[in-house]
């Protein structure tokens, strides 16, 4: 049996996904690609069995995926990739309705807990397909995350530029984990050799990539539009591993959203392959 696995199709799953893709036998998994809001829906329709996804999404649906250890897409501070672009200083945008992509299910809520919880604004949030310079005509500020947050700060534009990573971190002290890698239960018990096959070569898949960001880059498909120096700096901002302290990181995020009502309650993190997991 194949096991489908999604691949977020922004250059911050580049790295793994090359490793993975050139160094394991992939004969046994088919892939999909998409942006994180498209492939969480896959997901939770059980159309493919296991995804880097929203955080967010397993603090929604706890009973429905377990999480592979040891690994994320997070940042201990800044994270270049998941950005507020503001016509306006952040002090005066309380009041605001503020524009953010339809492409996030995690980030808008980050962006929710920093506006209402940390600034104490009162805010109301639109989703915005529209590029950065239109949505800027019509919005005082928009949220953008992966490459088109990317290349927006690449191409300025005289905004002001706000890191999420960066804000979570000077109020919490703590990494922030944007994306976990969720697994469907019903996968780890129906395909359960497959499951563990895929666990274990994901992990030698980072591995390996953290060693070679250098070769990934001159090859990769986003040199079109970033210097491959700075793109290898971009991955090296990222954290793609789950430790305690991630673990910590990702409950204070349950807990703000379940304060702001968009979680019923802040679930515990179960990883595949511990007692209580599969
Ligand atoms: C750091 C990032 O993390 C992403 C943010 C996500 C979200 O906001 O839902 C989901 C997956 C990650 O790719 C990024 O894409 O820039």
């Amino acid at each position: 049996m194949s096991l489908t696995i999604g691949h977020i199709e922004y250059s911050n799953c580049t790295p793994i996904f090359t490793a993975l893709q050139r160094s394991m036998d992939c004969s046994g998994y088919s892939f999909v690609r998409g942006v994180p809001a498209h492939l969480n829906r896959l997901l939770a329709m059980g159309e493919i069995d296991v995804c880097p996804s929203s955080s967010i999404e397993y603090g929604k649906y706890p009973d429905r995926y377990l999480v592979l250890p040891d690994l994320s897409i997070s940042a201990v501070g800044p994270v270049k990739s998941v950005l507020l672009f503001s016509r306006v200083p952040l002090e005066r945008l309380d009041g605001a309705v503020i524009g953010m992509t339809t492409e996030s299910d995690t980030s808008v809520n980050l962006l929710r807990i920093i506006l209402t919880t940390f600034q104490g604004f009162t805010n109301s949030f639109e989703r915005t397909p529209l590029p950065l310079a239109e949505a800027l005509d019509s919005y005082p500020a928009l949220l953008l995350i992966g490459d088109r947050a990317l290349k927006g700060a690449l191409t300025g534009g005289g905004y002001h530029i706000y890191d999420l990573g960066d804000l979570w971190y000077r109020a919490t002290g703590l990494p922030f984990v944007f994306a976990l890698w969720l697994l469907r239960r019903e996968a780890a018990e129906n395909k359960p050799h497959e499951v563990a096959r895929l666990a274990v070569d994901v992990a030698r898949a980072k591995r390996i990539a953290y060693d070679s960001y250098p070769e990934i880059a001159a090859q990769a498909p986003e040199r079109e539009w970033i210097d491959s120096a700075v793109l290898v700096d971009y991955w090296r901002t990222i954290s793609y591993d789950l430790t305690p302290a991630h673990l910590k990181g990702v409950r204070l995020f349950y807990n703000y959203a379940a304060s702001l009502g968009v979680l019923p309650a802040a679930p515990d993190v179960r990883l595949y392959g511990e007692s209580g997991g599969v």
